[in-house]
């Protein structure tokens, strides 16, 4: 009988959210941590990680001095890893490098600020993934018209008009295998290349990732009228 893989994710929630502007009783507060429904964002996110059979544990990336993951009531299944960075790709190096986990391990990365990630789409990656033996992300394909900004100018003004064909917008989750990701951060970030996803530092090194298509609804709350969009259809 063929055993069932299991799988850890990665949250990266060591940010600040300074494009969210999220408040809470007048004070600044990481938009992770902000209200959705009555509950905070992260833990929204974290439930839908753990909607997946296959997902044993969830370690969550905080900055050092992160005083608002006290109060959130996680899940038995949840560790938190003291262990946020500069930057969000320092947060998942040094929370995998953090953690004890076998070389040959899935290990699927979310962003903390995708609270709506539907259970179709996170089956579909790792169902797809595991099938291939292969690294993947979820992703939409663009479906508008896409414009390059001309620079240097006081206002913005089209260059012009990129061709669409191909070009895909990368979501989380980014599932890969533990050293795989782990060795591909390492040689990035220590050649200065910026890091925006998992997948660009799987590219940096020469090794390919699976795109499965993701959904809209996966909005990575970036701005403040996008907590609107997630109350919305949370
Ligand atoms: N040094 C950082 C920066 C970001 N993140 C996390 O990475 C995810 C995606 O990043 P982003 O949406 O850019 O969050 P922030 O960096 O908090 O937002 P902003 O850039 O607006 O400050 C978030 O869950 C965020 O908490 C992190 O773990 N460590
Ligand atoms: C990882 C990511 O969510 C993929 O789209 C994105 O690159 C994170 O970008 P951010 O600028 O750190 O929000």
């Amino acid at each position: 009988m063929q055993t069932m893989p299991q799988i850890t994710a990665i949250i990266p929630a060591g940010g600040v959210g300074e494009r969210a502007k999220a408040s809470w009783n007048g004070m600044a507060i990481p938009k992770q941590y902000r209200l959705i429904k009555d509950k905070a964002m992260l833990l929204h996110t974290v439930d839908a990680l753990l909607a997946h059979p296959m997902m044993t544990s969830v370690v969550i990336g905080v900055a050092d001095k992160d005083d608002w993951i006290e109060t959130l009531s996680l899940p038995p299944q949840c560790i938190v890893s003291r262990t946020g960075g500069a930057t969000r790709a320092d947060t998942v190096l040094n929370t995998l490098i953090a953690s004890d986990l076998d070389d040959n391990a899935w290990v699927m990365v979310h962003d903390g600020a995708r609270p709506g990630l539907p259970f179709a789409n996170l089956d579909a990656l790792i169902q797809q993934c595991i099938q291939a033996d292969s690294g993947g992300i979820l992703a939409l394909p663009v479906s508008d018209t896409v414009k390059r900004q001309r620079s240097h100018q006081t206002l913005p003004v089209i260059e012009r008009t990129i061709d669409r064909q191909g070009l895909w917008l990368a979501q989380t989750p980014q599932l890969f295998k533990k050293a795989q990701l782990e060795n591909a951060l390492q040689q990035a970030l220590q050649a200065g290349f910026v890091v925006t996803d998992e997948a660009s530092a799987i590219e940096f090194v020469g090794e390919s990732c699976l795109l499965v298509k993701g959904h809209w609804k996966n909005i990575k709350v970036t701005w403040p009228e996008d907590f609107e969009l997630v109350e919305y259809f949370l």
